[in-house]
């Protein structure tokens, strides 16, 4: 059966955890996503140990963020280790992202707009024009112009980006919960089924399959039900 389109959030507080719920959901899921908290706590081997033996894709979110010249120097850095997707923080400007993607041919580069857990307020206090939904469409359109080839946005915003940049681009929507979960620090959700039926290419799904007794049993369990809604 070919896998879910879903990330697997591995936000785990040791490599054992990290790479025992990778090796539960890889038979069920396209890409395990390794972050900030295990990235800086074992840098670059952490890649290994999380895609074991698997063919698994790893997406890796270090939502880089500096003068283009640190970026250029960084994404030049990590691609080595081959990931298939890497973020920056598309606030981080034009230049800034096209030096990412310049310094990373082999990688797609992922341009975070707004990030999930931050609603209307936040933004206000900011001082970011809002609306979400218009500010993350201003954003996507100059990431793409300056090159990224993929964008993560809220379920919330997806429908419209996707009118905005067109089939090409790849849409990674993290904020996702299954009907009844908790939704904790995010702010942006909706279901993945959802999420898929607005445009979404990739769900980053963390603490919800994570966080349950059976981690594979959780991913196997969307997937199923995101190919119901795909087959219906
Ligand atoms: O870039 C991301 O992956 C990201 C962007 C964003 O706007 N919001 C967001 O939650 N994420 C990541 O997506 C994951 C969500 O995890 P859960 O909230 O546990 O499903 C975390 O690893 C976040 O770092």
């Amino acid at each position: 059966m070919t896998p879910a389109p879903i990330a697997v959030a591995l936000d785990a507080p040791d490599l054992e955890t990290a790479a025992q719920w990778a090796s539960l959901v890889t038979p069920h899921v396209s890409t395990i996503k390794v972050g900030l908290e295990l990235y800086l706590r074992y840098g670059p081997d952490v890649i290994a140990s999380v895609r074991g033996a698997s063919g698994v894709q790893i997406f890796l979110d270090l939502k880089l963020h500096d003068i283009p010249n640190t970026v250029a120097g960084a994404a030049k850095a990590v691609s080595r280790l081959r990931p298939a997707i890497l973020t920056v923080h598309a606030t981080g400007g034009a230049a800034m992202i096209r030096a990412a993607v310049e310094s990373a041919p082999h990688t797609k580069i992922a341009a975070v707009t707004i990030l999930t857990s931050l609603n209307e307020s936040d933004l206000d206090r900011m001082g970011l024009a809002g609306p979400a939904d218009e500010a993350v469409r201003r954003l996507s359109s100059l990431s793409v112009e300056a090159g990224a080839t993929a964008l993560v946005c809220s379920p919330h915003e997806v429908a419209a980006v996707r009118a905005e940049v067109g089939p090409d681009i790849t849409l990674i929507t993290p904020g996702v919960r299954p009907q009844g979960a908790d939704v904790q620090d995010q702010a942006r959700v909706a279901t993945p089924e959802q999420a898929l039926a607005d445009g979404a290419d990739l769900l980053v799904i963390g603490r919800p399959i994570t966080g349950s007794a059976d981690p594979g049993a959780a991913a196997a369990a969307i997937a199923a039900s995101l190919r119901r809604t795909t087959a219906s």
